[in-house]
């Protein structure tokens, strides 16, 4: 089955695009839904991460404090490999039972895996096609921070944590600009997704 990674910066707009692709009739992969399901309370990635990162790792009801854990890691190369290298291999699992589902429904005719480091963990090389979703960085940042209530800088230092967003575009083969209105990144995700059925369709 045709597979396609989507891509951005944080607060880029995949999740956005994500669901105007869910409605066009695509299967969707959110890995960073798979990466919270795999350090759930009681799971052997939580266990992991908490003898890795110490007893702050967990809040008092037994789940991970994921705002301690982001200020640890984001910032700080050696501490962000070594959370990527417990969670990693429990992700990839997760990715791999997941297309195994969608593939037996036969529902869809293309799956995207929505992945914040497609590129960075060069997963492009696994998907047909590495889709983009472009925001420019005055945007990205000003729309991170509102969302989140990041000051500046842990805006920045999240922003910091990926590829510069210009170079995952020259490894993009689709690229949706999201920095305008909704409707009209709506109106490219459109022309974008029939562009794709005609390609499958023709066998490309
Ligand atoms: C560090 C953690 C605990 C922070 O949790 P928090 O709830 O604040 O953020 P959340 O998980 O919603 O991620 C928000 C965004 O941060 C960015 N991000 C997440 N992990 C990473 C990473 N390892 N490197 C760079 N950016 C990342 C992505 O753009 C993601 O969409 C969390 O991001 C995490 O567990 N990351 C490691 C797993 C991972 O790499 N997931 C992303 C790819 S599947
Ligand atoms: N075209 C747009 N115009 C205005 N606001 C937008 C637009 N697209 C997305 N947003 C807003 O910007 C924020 C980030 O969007 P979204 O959550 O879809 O990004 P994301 O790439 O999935 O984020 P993350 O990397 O954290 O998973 C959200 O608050 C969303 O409502």
């Amino acid at each position: 089955m045709f597979q396609i990674g989507l891509t951005g910066g944080i607060a880029s707009g995949k999740s956005t695009v994500v669901a105007m692709l869910r409605q066009l009739g695509a299967g969707i992969i959110d890995c960073d839904q798979i990466a919270h399901d795999v350090v759930r309370p009681g799971s052997e990635g939580l266990k992991a991460v908490a003898d890795a990162f110490g007893p702050h790792t967990l809040c008092a009801d037994g789940t991970m404090d994921r705002a301690y854990i982001g200020r640890v890691v984001f910032g700080n190369r050696e501490k962000k490999a070594q959370l990527e290298g417990i969670l990693f291999p429990l992700i990839q699992r997760g990715i791999n039972d997941t297309i195994e589902i969608i593939e037996k429904n036969k529902k869809n005719p293309v799956i995207f895996l929505d992945m914040p480091l497609l590129f960075e963990i060069k997963y492009n090389t696994y998907v047909d096609e590495a889709w983009l979703v472009y925001v420019d960085p005055t945007t990205q940042l000003s729309r991170l921070m509102a969302r989140n209530h990041y000051t500046r800088d842990e805006a920045m230092a999240r922003i910091h944590a990926q590829l510069p967003i210009d170079t995952k575009r020259s490894l993009a083969q689709v690229i949706i600009d999201n920095t305008g209105s909704l409707e009209d990144t709506e109106e490219q995700v459109r022309y974008e997704w029939h562009e794709l059925m005609k390609r499958i369709q023709s066998g490309e």
